[in-house]
């Protein structure tokens, strides 16, 4: 057997690294050129019809099944890299994409509608009045998605809807209506969640037989209920809706676990404070808007695409990110109503939509994905 000596291997393989890199840098130095062609002729980058005859032609070269999958990846990531070249070239030569959104300096505060989901009480109600003011011109309406229609519409310039919950995770019915109609986050705010007992104002705890509320809010209190194990727990369309019905019906052994601010609404009392076991139990509402404008210094882009269905798709698109040296903050997948196991995907990322680093990873992730929407930049 021949004798092996690593010193030598690896000898070998630092001239072919260096050849390859030179190689690597002169192809670069070529696409390059293609892209003050591309800037010229107004050509997209992306040419999908091209990579697929290239990773053709590439793989044909080569001798093993191994080294034909390897050489299937090596250059996928090479026309990446070229790609990523080619869209801050484009950008610097002043073809960002026009993402379709206004800066303003402030968003419009006075003489403005909002709508909420739920009653008055409710958390969506609090967030309002958090994010609005406790004299803005808000009111309710039964779905979330009627609170989006009525922006669409232009019968409420804002309404708020909760997106995620620090314990629960995502309000995914929120992202599908995201996608559904044409409204715009243009700010978010988070309301911390404390849930109180409350009852009417002469009962005491040891009257309480029956615990309303909505069952997440019942879920987030389980500890504290089931350690009085004979009170039946009943679910309700929403916490305020129990806290209303407590109030309304008058019956000394009934309590609604809800938020401190419906006890005051509808004069109860509370009974215990605090009872969901995690304290750090927090809901992020998002304002959306039907007019695309992002305030200025904002600092959060919100994203959702579709990718080709196939292997490394999203691994490409969030490329994008990584090449442009752009922080992701959130990613969530939902399911493509009428196409069972293909999926949307919703990105949260850091930065503005006037930064260069985002124009150009947006221009890259729009050409490469099958469809991207910009949601907002708040
Ligand atoms: O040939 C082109 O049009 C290029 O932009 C070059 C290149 C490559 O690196 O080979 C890069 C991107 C395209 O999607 C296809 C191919």
């Amino acid at each position: 057997m021949k004798e092996l000596n690593l010193q030598n291997i690896r000898q070998q393989l630092d001239v072919m690294d260096a050849q390859l890199t030179e190689l690597f840098e002169k192809r670069m130095e070529l696409c390059r050129e293609v892209a003050e062609y591309k800037i010229h002729t107004g050509k997209p980058v992306y040419d999908s019809t091209r990579e697929k005859q290239k990773l053709e032609a590439v793989t044909a070269l080569a001798h093993s099944d191994f080294t034909r999958k390897g050489t299937y990846e090596l250059f996928s990531q090479i026309m990446t890299i070229s790609r990523r070249l080619q869209y801050g070239l484009l950008a610097a030569h002043g073809q960002a994409m026009d993402m379709g959104f206004t800066m303003v300096e402030d968003l419009k505060r006075e003489n403005v509608r909002i709508a909420y989901q739920g009653v008055e009480g409710s958390y969506g109600h609090g967030a309002a009045l958090q994010y609005f003011g406790r004299e803005a011109d808000v009111y309710h309406v039964k779905t979330m998605e009627d609170a989006m229609v009525e922006v669409e519409e232009g019968r409420a310039d804002y309404c708020i809807l909760p997106i995620e919950n620090s314990s629960a995770g995502a309000v995914s019915d929120n992202y599908d209506l995201l996608v559904k109609h044409d409204v715009y986050i243009v700010a978010e705010t988070e309301l911390p969640v404390s849930h109180a007992l409350l009852g009417l104002p002469e009962a005491s705890l040891e009257d309480i037989r029956t615990v309303y509320s909505h069952p997440q809010a019942l879920m987030q209190s389980s500890r504290y209920l089931n350690s009085h194990r004979d009170w039946k727990q009943i679910s309700t369309v929403n916490t305020a809706v129990a806290a209303k019905k407590v109030a309304e019906e008058k019956n000394i052994s009934q309590a609604a676990v809800a938020s401190p601010a419906a006890g005051e609404l509808y004069g109860l009392k509370a009974l215990e404070t605090s009872i969901n076991h995690n304290k750090n139990n927090v809901t992020r509402f998002i304002i959306l808007s039907r007019i695309p404008v992002y305030k200025k210094g904002s600092s959060k882009v919100s994203i959702c695409f579709e990718g080709a269905h196939r292997s490394g798709s999203l691994y490409n698109m969030l490329g994008n990110l990584i090449y442009n040296d752009i922080n992701m903050l959130m990613i969530e997948s939902r399911p493509i109503p009428g196409r069972s196991w293909e999926y949307r995907f919703f990105v949260d990322a850091q930065g503005s939509l006037s930064d260069a680093a985002i124009q150009n990873a947006l221009k890259g992730i729009s050409e490469e994905a099958v469809s991207l929407r910009i949601l907002g930049n708040y």
